[in-house]
């Protein structure tokens, strides 16, 4: 089973420089490319969308962390000495500057850096992986679909204003390796993401092969993504694309710290 951090290295409150961790564990990377690969997961708190289907809504609509020094979450990610890759993750991880900071002590120690982010934020670091995940018209948060207890309020215009910046996409892509994966709820996503995926490929320098695009069912549950993986599978082999698994959702259905 994944291994949750030792809460005593977390402290109330911060200094310049600190990370606001969620969370830190060991698990199986269970989306993309690298799925399968035993990697220690590092997720900040705190994200600039509300996603109404957010896994992680102690990141975003609520957000809980104790603050973590640099030093402290490369120490917590050392414990697990088995692990060669290490995902940043969120939230959205790369609003925090001390991100990069953290990149580059896990590059320097010899890590694999993946990093998750929905690709509204650009900056430059140590990262061997930018796991880009844009977030499509259906992912925007309505009185209807809010998680349970909330008030989608601004929100619903926020995150439809900030959820997709064109040159932010551009400027990860020509940076880094680079896997665009979208939650997918249905086929009006996929052809949303293809205009985004052309607009993308019109503007940047680099070539972006479908195989780097991946669609991804959205669920939370083993029994959500039953519902609708063969559609996502069906769509990907339409158009193409990859499809990835939430290989953890598979083994841990919606365990926390997995
Ligand atoms: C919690 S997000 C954190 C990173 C970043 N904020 C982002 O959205 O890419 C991690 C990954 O989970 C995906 N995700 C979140 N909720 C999901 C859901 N209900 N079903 C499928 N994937 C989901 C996101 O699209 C992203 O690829
Ligand atoms: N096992 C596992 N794999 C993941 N890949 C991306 C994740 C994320 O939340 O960013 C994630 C996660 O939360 N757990
Ligand atoms: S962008 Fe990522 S962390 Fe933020 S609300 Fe959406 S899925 Fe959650
Ligand atoms: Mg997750």
């Amino acid at each position: 089973m994944p291994v949750n951090a030792d809460r005593t290295t977390l402290r109330e409150s911060a200094d310049e420089g600190d990370l606001p961790v969620n969370e830190l564990f060991y698990s199986l990377q269970g989306e993309g490319k690298l799925a399968g690969v035993p990697s220690v997961f590092v997720r900040t708190s705190g994200c600039n969308l509300r996603c109404w289907f957010c896994d992680s809504y102690h990141t975003s609509w609520e957000p809980t962390h104790a603050w973590m020094t640099v030093d402290d979450v490369v120490g917590e990610v050392e414990r697990h000495d088995r692990a060669q890759h290490v995902v940043l993750t969120g939230g959205e991880p790369l609003l925090h500057e001390s991100s990069v900071e953290l990149l580059e002590r896990l590059s320097a120690a010899g890590y694999h850096t993946t990093v998750e982010t929905n690709g509204t934020i650009y900056r430059e670091a140590p990262v061997d992986l930018a796991s880009v995940s844009p977030k499509l018209a259906s992912s925007t948060p309505t009185a209807a679909n809010a998680p349970e207890g909330t008030d989608p309020g601004v929100w619903t215009d926020r995150h439809d204003e900030k959820r997709i910046d064109l040159d932010a996409l551009v400027r990860l892509v020509e940076t880094y390796e680079t896997q665009v994966k979208f939650v997918v709820t249905g086929r009006e996503d996929v052809e949303e993401a293809t205009d985004l995926v052309e607009a993308v490929r019109e503007h940047a320098s680099v070539a972006v092969p479908d195989a780097d695009v991946l669609l991804m069912p959205e669920g939370t549950t083993r029994e959500a993504l039953a519902e609708r993986r063969h559609l996502v599978a069906d769509l990907a082999t339409e158009y193409g694309y990859r499809y990835t698994p939430r290989l953890h959702v598979d083994l841990w259905d919606d365990a926390p710290g997995t």
